[in-house]
């Protein structure tokens, strides 16, 4: 009955908005609101503190390309960490992967975790796999006490820099990352959108490009319920094997046959994943200066 709109601070003067149909879940967790709403046309929609997470009819392109342009630009992954994620959207995409022996979570808001088991099966699905292990708690407190080099790959799937994923796009947490990859290790952050947020994004390349001593890109997409439609993905490497992000070593489209409860991938393929480094000039001159 009535509209969402998506206003923020973080992207001001604009506010997407979707048509509801029915509020199935509203509620408050340690750390933020958490609302579910039935959309007219982009199916169930998870909000926290107002900011859109997820929505069933285009969470593919998020979950499947943060997921898959790091998995794909390395062979065999055995062990994976993500960190953020928990309504399980890329715990189902890492599944995929027959090479995967573990699969760690760590997720801050256990209320993410009920409420996506409650109302997104298709995203929850991914913790039915055995190879994951779920922690609730801090990902920088998490990853503090990971042995040196344990991951071939963390995953950093998190909101936005206001409210409790703040801590996420800081120097110090990178570095935490860089210690928990193995050597060519790769991680994967969201990254926010170049129409929002050049500034942010900026800071996170610099930072970046300070720790990570393999390679530094940045990827993007479209997902039409993120603010300007498009979201970045930060993807680096750990000194050691060279890590060539935009030709994937791995063709998870052909090679991996789609399991039946995950279905086929609805948005990834190679030809996306390597068009998806290609950037507009004005971020270009930003990120490729760095
Ligand atoms: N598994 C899905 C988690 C969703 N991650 C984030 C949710 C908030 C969204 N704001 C976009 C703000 C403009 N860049 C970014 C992705």
């Amino acid at each position: 009955p009535g509209w969402f709109s998506e206003l923020s601070p973080m992207w001001p003067g604009e506010a997407h908005s979707l048509k509801v149909e029915k509020i199935l879940f509203q509620g408050k967790s340690d750390y933020q609101n958490v609302l579910v709403f039935q959309s007219s046309t982009y199916g169930k929609v998870l909000v926290l503190d107002g900011v859109i997470q997820v929505a069933e009819r285009d969470e593919c392109a998020y979950q499947e390309m943060i997921t898959h342009l790091p998995l794909c630009s390395i062979s065999n992954p055995k062990k994976v960490l993500v960190i953020g994620g928990g309504d399980g959207g890329v715990l189902r995409e890492v599944s995929r992967y027959t090479s995967v022996e573990q699969i760690d979570i760590c997720e801050i808001d256990k209320m993410v975790v009920d409420v996506s088991k409650q109302f997104f099966p298709h995203l929850a699905v991914g913790y039915e796999d055995p190879r994951v292990t779920l922690h609730i708690g801090d990902g920088v407190a998490f990853l503090k006490d990971a042995p040196e080099g344990t991951y071939d790959a963390v995953i950093v799937d998190s909101s936005d820099p206001i409210g409790p994923a703040q801590e996420l796009f800081e120097k110090p947490f990178f570095q935490s990352v860089a210690k928990a990859l193995r050597p060519g290790g790769v991680v994967c952050t969201q990254a926010e959108s170049i129409w929002l947020h050049m500034h942010i994004i900026e800071g996170i390349v610099s930072a970046c490009c300070q720790i990570f001593k393999g390679s530094v890109n940045y990827a993007w997409t479209t997902v039409p319920t993120y603010p300007s439609g498009a979201i970045g993905f930060m993807l680096c490497s750990t000194e050691g094997p060279a890590v060539d992000f935009q030709h994937p070593v791995y063709q998870i489209d052909e090679d991996e046959a789609s399991n039946k409860s995950k279905g086929p991938l609805k948005f990834y393929n190679s030809q996306i994943h390597s068009a998806a480094f290609c950037l507009p000039s004005f971020a270009k001159r930003v990120i490729d200066s760095k």
